[in-house]
């Protein structure tokens, strides 16, 4: 069986990246990072703080900057923010340096997993319901353009969601392998497994 290339998880606010993430690197016995936590562990402070101080703006410089650091290092799990794939820098770093998973859930689901968090500042507003829906409008076709797979996280368990993302991943790498399915041309990729 092929080696694993680096794993990086990429899809909305609440799809599950972090919990996911850690899971998996754990499941391969892997480093895990997490772009959000690296970036609050570099910076000192927490990213409600960095959007209160620096802007949107800021955040997102810091965040290139992250994600250029993290997809550099080898057989990594790597979860990133829910807008890293606004930048065409970090869209590229993240297809050229390996293997992109897309986690996506429903907008119900979102508001129900980020219900009482006070820790992301795009959704501390009145209609969380109204942004969540227009960032899926701008951001899915980005996830798409970025991603080799894209695996669902609603109705399922994290534990689920890792299998399929290993089984889906091990099938990319070694088509051949005995234990995958047989690759049916062009059902592979962005085929959101259900
Ligand atoms: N498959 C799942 N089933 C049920 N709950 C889940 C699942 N995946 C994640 N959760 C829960 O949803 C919440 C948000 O998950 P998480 O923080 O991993 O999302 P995220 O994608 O990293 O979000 P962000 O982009 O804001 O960092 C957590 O409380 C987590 O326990
Ligand atoms: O979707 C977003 O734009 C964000 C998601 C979070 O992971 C953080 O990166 C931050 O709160 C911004
Ligand atoms: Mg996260």
């Amino acid at each position: 069986m092929q080696d694993l290339p680096n794993l990086f998880l990429i899809g909305p606010m609440g799809a599950g990246k972090s919990t996911i993430g850690r899971l998996l690197a754990a499941e391969l016995s892997r480093q895990f990072y997490d772009s959000d936590h690296a970036i609050q562990d570099r910076c000192g402070a927490d990213i409600p703080w960095i959007f209160d101080v620096e802007g949107e703006q800021g955040f997102r410089l810091r965040e290139i900057h992250m994600i250029d650091e993290l997809t550099r290092l080898s057989s990594v799990v790597v979860a990133t923010g829910g807008g890293a794939v606004l930048r065409e820098e970090n869209r590229r770093a993240l297809r050229e340096r390996g293997t992109v998973v897309y986690l996506l859930t429903t907008v119900d689901q979102q508001l129900r997993r980020t219900a009482k968090d006070r820790n992301r500042p795009l959704l501390q507003c009145g209609n969380r319901e109204q942004v969540l829906n227009d960032m899926f409008a701008q951001r899915d076709p980005l996830y798409r353009a970025t991603s080799d797979i894209a695996v669902r996280t609603d109705r399922r368990s994290p534990r689920a969601v890792v299998n399929e993302i290993l089984r889906r991943v091990h099938r990319l790498v070694d088509p051949l392998e005995p234990s995958s399915t047989p690759n049916t041309a062009g059902t592979l990729n962005h085929k959101v497994s259900q």
